[in-house]
């Protein structure tokens, strides 16, 4: 009798063929580099993802967690997969009140026999029967572990959200509780104060007509819940919210900790820009991409644009790391409005790095518009911004016949070609910007309209090594 082949099986079957093909191959992997698989129970360390330095490691690990993903969506009761979505907002108020409260510091100095709902409370001063459930909820879902009934621990999920600070420390000293840590707790705290405060308004935000089509950023879900037309910035300016623009700065320089700081060489062919070529970094921040740019290159010259208050801090910052840049005129900061017609003619490149995602079409019209105006046909505009891949597999082949490099990497069927939600963070970050800005990430056919419509073409996109979602460079020319 012949056996039954990999094409003709069951959903289910295919699925655990790739799930055992690769775990065969992440076992042989990790024990040849000696980087062990992790252990849930254990707490997070940088080690414990060591595995994923190895792209053949990292690749199997990503299939296997897709596909006992879709077997799960397979399997599971539809109205439970429905909710494990829909419910999103139970799940992140239990995050909320465990990470407000410090649990996760409380649990860390008890040890690895855990703490009863009661220990707890008697530290942090909840009521011990809620931080019970809500712990609960979340030890169901592999964040936090019940050791025996109403004692929890950590486990490495939840240790992320560890400042890695004594409590006594933390509750002493609330205000300054992410100060000089990774960055990550502060970055979830955010997420679960402005950006779920948001989430409530964002079907009133697309339902008013005064708003459903707006991309202004006034007009935002948050602008909604707060109850005033400020964006985010404005809000962050009140003199009583300064501890949340603190606590939003710490998250964002822990994202930024996570790109290595010189992937923007890999963002372009800049070895192809001749002596004395002028780069200008449009809304260009500090200069954190002009910093190795100017390094590798030194005999390019770069001109770092952004608003005053921005280009004030960037001269401290570029005085006490690289002042000969600035002596030599290699490199210039100046103020600019990139609303405004762009002052700089006839650059060999305009970078525009993670700007675009900050506003919504119309507004990047205009500021793509500014930059055509003052291109030669030498020019080259490079975006650097997360692709968003779709999630499906393109059978028509549109998207195949275009642009060098405009597919990611997808996943193997009967897989969801992006992953699924292996590669949610980068959807969030889209819907986050919807939510706080009125803004958006973009899928390449979008990015490649945009340019369309405003004399750009795209004409290759640089992907980095293991060609994750979240920035990729984008290479145009004036038509
Ligand atoms: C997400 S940051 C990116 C900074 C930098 N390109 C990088 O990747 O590190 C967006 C930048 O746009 C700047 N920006 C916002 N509005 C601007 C405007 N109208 N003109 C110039 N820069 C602006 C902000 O000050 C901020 O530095």
């Amino acid at each position: 009798m012949s056996q039954p082949s990999y094409a003709d099986s069951s959903p289910i079957r295919q699925l655990i063929v790739l799930i055992n093909q690769n775990a065969s191959t992440l076992e042989a992997v990790c024990s040849q580099k000696s980087t062990p698989i992790p252990d849930l129970d254990r707490p997070f360390h940088p080690s414990t993802e060591a595995f994923r330095g190895d792209p053949v490691a990292a690749e199997a690990a990503k299939v296997i967690c897709a596909a006992a993903l879709q077997l799960a969506a397979i399997l599971m009761p539809p109205q439970v997969t429905l909710y494990r979505v829909a419910g999103g907002h139970f799940k992140a108020a239990a995050v909320r009140a465990c990470l407000e409260s410090n649990v996760t510091e409380i649990l860390r100095e008890a040890g690895p026999k855990g703490l009863s709902v009661q220990g707890i409370s008697a530290i942090n001063g909840q009521d011990p029967q809620k931080i019970g459930r809500f712990l609960r909820i979340l030890a169901t879902n592999h964040v936090y572990r019940e050791l025996e009934p109403n004692v929890f621990t950590n486990n490495r999920i939840s240790s992320m959200m560890d400042t890695l600070k004594p409590t006594k420390e933390l509750f002493a000293d609330p205000e300054h509780k992410h100060d000089g840590t990774p960055g990550l707790a502060a970055l979830v705290g955010h997420h679960l104060d402005e950006a779920f405060k948001a989430a409530a308004y964002s079907w009133e935000t697309l339902s008013d007509p005064a708003t459903r089509l707006s991309g202004d950023p006034k007009a935002s879900p948050f602008a909604r819940a707060i109850n005033s037309k400020e964006t985010l910035w404005q809000f962050y300016e009140r003199p009583d919210e300064r501890d949340r623009q603190h606590r939003f700065d710490i998250g964002m320089q822990g994202i930024q900790a996570l790109q290595p700081p010189d992937a923007i060489l890999g963002a372009y062919n800049w070895e192809s820009l001749p002596e004395d070529s002028l780069v200008v970094d449009v809304g260009g921040g500090v200069g954190t991409s002009a910093l190795p740019l100017a390094i590798t290159f030194p005999k390019v010259k770069i001109a770092v644009q952004d608003l005053p208050g921005v280009i004030m801090d960037a001269k401290k910052i570029w005085a006490e790391k690289m002042p000969a840049a600035i002596e030599s005129g290699q490199v210039t900061l100046e103020v600019h409005d990139f609303f405004e017609p762009q002052p700089r003619l006839s650059a060999a490149v305009y970078l525009l790095k993670q700007v675009l995602h900050d506003w919504s079409d119309e507004y990047c019209i205009k500021i793509l518009s500014h930059l055509r105006a003052a291109a030669v046909p030498e020019t080259k505009l490079v975006l650097v911004d997360s692709i968003m891949p779709f999630a499906c597999h393109d059978s028509s082949g549109k998207m195949k016949s275009g642009l060098p490099g405009g597919v990611p990497h997808e996943a193997p069927a009967p897989l969801l070609a992006n992953f699924g939600a292996v590669n949610e963070m980068g959807y969030n970050a889209d819907i986050d910007m919807f939510l706080l800005f009125n803004s958006q990430e973009r899928t390449i056919t979008h990015t490649e309209e945009l340019l369309g419509s405003t004399g750009w073409k795209a004409v290759k996109v640089y992907r980095q090594e293991g060609d994750s979602t979240f920035l990729q460079g984008i290479e145009a020319i004036p038509v």
